[in-house]
């Protein structure tokens, strides 16, 4: 994996991998407007990288900056300052971001990035919180990032929080990223969702099975998305991750996904990843503590 955009001043680099909803149900609308889901994660091997380096004046200073999000409301930086916040921790960081992941993709970019903020900082400033604590501060930060905290293939409830570790088959996945940015908000606000579906049991759901109740809403509000699933479902059943955009085909092994990503048009840009249902965060983390 190349780290060109960190520098050797990196003291720690981490990878921030995305995921995938690999089935997504909404089961109702809670009074504070957050929805209660079902969803199956998975993680891919593929993801955005970031690099950490100590500083002793307590400043958090990102130095990649992502266009169109200011420094201070970069999930990174928001994630170093909470951690600050709630630790009393003195000291601070330089970091720099490797972006690899489409924003707005449905894949959890910024989630993951937040997660691995947390999780690298607490190396790096040898902080003594749990995993729990973590997963309640990326909670405060988005739904989705406390299965990065974890790193565990989950099955959520909740809105998302309530994580059951699930061991799944690790197949290759073609992720195709139309260009589009889908608003999450606007999914969720969307009064056409449904929102009823009833709830299943994790052991009555088979691999596979399950389905996404966002992909209506976002077929009809995004045509590239639309586009997307109609050209990918030409070779296999293509589904929406999360709120989109990308949209995903799983295989048996590389080639059979890399020969189906030959035939997507140059219009239609895609990776192929294959899924793990342990982060390669906490693969590159165990291996650091061993150490
Ligand atoms: C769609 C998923 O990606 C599935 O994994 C997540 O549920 C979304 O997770 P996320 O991007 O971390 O979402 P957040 O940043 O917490 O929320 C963005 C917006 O999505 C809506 N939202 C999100 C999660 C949820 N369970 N119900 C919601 O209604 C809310 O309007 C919220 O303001
Ligand atoms: N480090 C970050 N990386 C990406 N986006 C960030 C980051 N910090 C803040 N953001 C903001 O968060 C928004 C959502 O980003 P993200 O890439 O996580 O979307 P997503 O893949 O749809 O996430 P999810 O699957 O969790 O809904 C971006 O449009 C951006 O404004």
């Amino acid at each position: 994996m190349s780290t060109s955009a960190i520098p050797a001043a990196a003291e720690l680099i981490l990878p921030a991998p995305a995921k995938l909803n690999l089935m997504l149900h909404i089961l109702g609308r809670r009074a504070d407007g957050y929805h209660e889901l079902q969803t199956l994660f998975q993680f891919l091997d593929f993801g955005d990288e970031l690099g950490f380096a100590l500083r002793q004046d307590g400043q958090i200073q990102l130095h990649t900056p992502i266009d169109g999000v200011p420094h201070d409301s970069n999930l990174i930086v928001r994630a170093a300052r909470l951690l600050q916040q709630q630790t009393g921790c003195t000291l601070g960081t330089d970091i720099w971001l490797d972006k690899r992941l489409p924003m707005g993709g449905g894949i959890g970019g910024g989630s993951s990035d937040a997660a691995t903020t947390l999780l690298g900082l607490k190396h790096l400033w040898q902080l003594d919180c749990s995993e729990d604590q973590l997963a309640d501060m990326g909670l405060s930060l988005g739904a989705d990032v406390p299965v990065f905290v974890r790193g565990h293939a989950a099955f959520a409830e909740g809105v998302g929080e309530k994580l059951q570790p699930v061991t799944l088959s690790e197949p290759w996945f073609l992720v195709a990223i139309p260009q589009v940015l889908v608003s999450t908000v606007e999914i969720f606000s969307d009064p056409e969702l449904t929102r009823d579906t009833p709830p299943i049991k994790v052991r009555s759901l088979l691999e596979g099975g399950g389905h996404n109740d966002c992909l209506p809403v976002v077929q009809k509000r995004y045509p590239e998305v639309r586009n997307a699933l109609n050209l990918l479902n030409k070779f296999v059943p293509a589904k929406l991750t999360g709120t989109g955009a990308c949209v995903f085909g799983s295989f048996p092994n590389e080639d059979d996904a890399d020969k189906v990503a030959r035939q997507l048009p140059g219009t239609l840009p895609s990776f192929i990843a294959q899924g793990r249902n342990i982060s390669m965060l906490h693969r590159r983390l165990g291996i650091l503590v061993k150490k």
